[in-house]
């Protein structure tokens, strides 16, 4: 199975300074794999440290200790298998939404031809429903379509893997459901390896594999892995329709809860995973009367998420 490992993530530790300068672990003992073509979403509350672990997949942080490795390299800095999404898309104004795609596409494609460059663009921005709006200025454009713009242009480069920082956190409700389905499509096409980092329970539930539930920090890591049971290509109906729905739904509220309650507690308390244990066995006894693929994960991981992972 190790072939099928694509982002492999150890003892991951990142220390920011405080305000008098002292180094203070945000995240500390970080461990996650990722499968090739794997979508995992990262939740946890805010502050925890989700974005710090995604830019340091991206390479645009600095890593304090432990390794990141993507098909079996540490990575070292930012590399053109690995696109990323912000919340804000950063289009250059002066540039129609043609011209911003292309920009990325002529230094992903240097030596195709002109034409093949301008069949990429459009391609990607007909993928995200802007056939009509490649001339446009970002300025002459919706957030909701700029944000579409800043997907194409991350995935016109072609990237093995995709980074996602809420990429729809500013976004209404309604535009937020018709890009997750864009990103959907596109990911149904095209094998790339996707993180997000989310806050939206529902959305994480939608459209991963595996979420990944990170603790409060400092020093926060993996405290939970949850296995997602539905197939691909998604639908919303049948996704929020499915008999284990509102039971993962719960392990995942249930999580974030018990993060929230742990504020207050000493690190004995902490430790504790008796509430979860109780949300481990009726997932697992849901899935069990369902007869639908279990999480399997969802014991195992919550104390040994390194070896959960390796068991698939
Ligand atoms: N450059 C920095 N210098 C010092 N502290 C930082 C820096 N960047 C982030 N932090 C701190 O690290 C912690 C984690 O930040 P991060 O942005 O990764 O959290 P997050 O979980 O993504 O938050 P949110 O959900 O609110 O976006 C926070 O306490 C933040 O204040």
């Amino acid at each position: 199975m190790h072939d099928d490992r694509y982002v492999e993530i150890f003892n991951l530790i990142k220390a920011y300074p405080n305000p008098y300068g002292e180094p203070v672990r945000v995240v500390d003992g970080y461990d996650l794999v990722m499968r090739r073509g794997e979508f995992v979403s990262v939740i946890g509350h805010s502050g925890c440290g989700k974005s710090t672990v995604l830019t340091m997949v991206a390479g645009l942080n600095e890593i304090t200790g432990g390794s990141i490795a993507v098909e079996g390299r540490e990575i070292d800095g930012p590399g053109p298998d690995r696109a990323v999404v912000f919340q804000s898309p950063c289009l250059l104004p002066w540039m129609t939404s043609f011209d911003n795609v292309m920009l990325g596409v002529r230094k992903a494609y240097p030596h195709g031809t002109k034409q093949e460059r301008r069949e990429i663009v459009e391609y990607y921005l007909n993928a995200v429903g802007l056939a009509d709006s490649m001339n446009k200025y970002p300025r002459e454009m919706s957030g909701g379509m700029q944000q579409r713009v800043g997907i194409a242009r991350a995935i016109a480069l072609k990237p093995r893997m995709l980074l996602l920082d809420e990429p729809f956190g500013r976004l209404d409700s309604l535009t937020r459901m018709g890009l997750q389905d864009v990103i959907l499509g596109i990911l149904d096409r095209e094998r790339i390896t996707t993180m997000m980092v989310t806050h939206d329970v529902d959305e994480a539930i939608y459209m991963s594999d595996r979420v990944c539930m990170m603790t409060n920090g400092p020093n926060a890591h993996v405290g939970q892995l949850l296995d997602l049971p539905f197939e691909r290509p998604r639908c919303r109906e049948s996704v929020l329709e499915h008999p284990l729905y509102y039971d993962l739904r719960g392990a995942l509220v249930s999580f974030l809860e018990q993060q929230d309650h742990r504020h207050g507690e000493t690190p004995s308390d902490a430790s504790s995973d008796s509430n979860w244990d109780d949300t481990v066995h009726m997932v697992e006894a849901m899935a069990a009367t369902n007869s639908v693929t279990p999480a399997p994960h969802i014991g195992a991981a919550a104390r040994e998420p390194e070896l959960a992972d390796a068991a698939v």
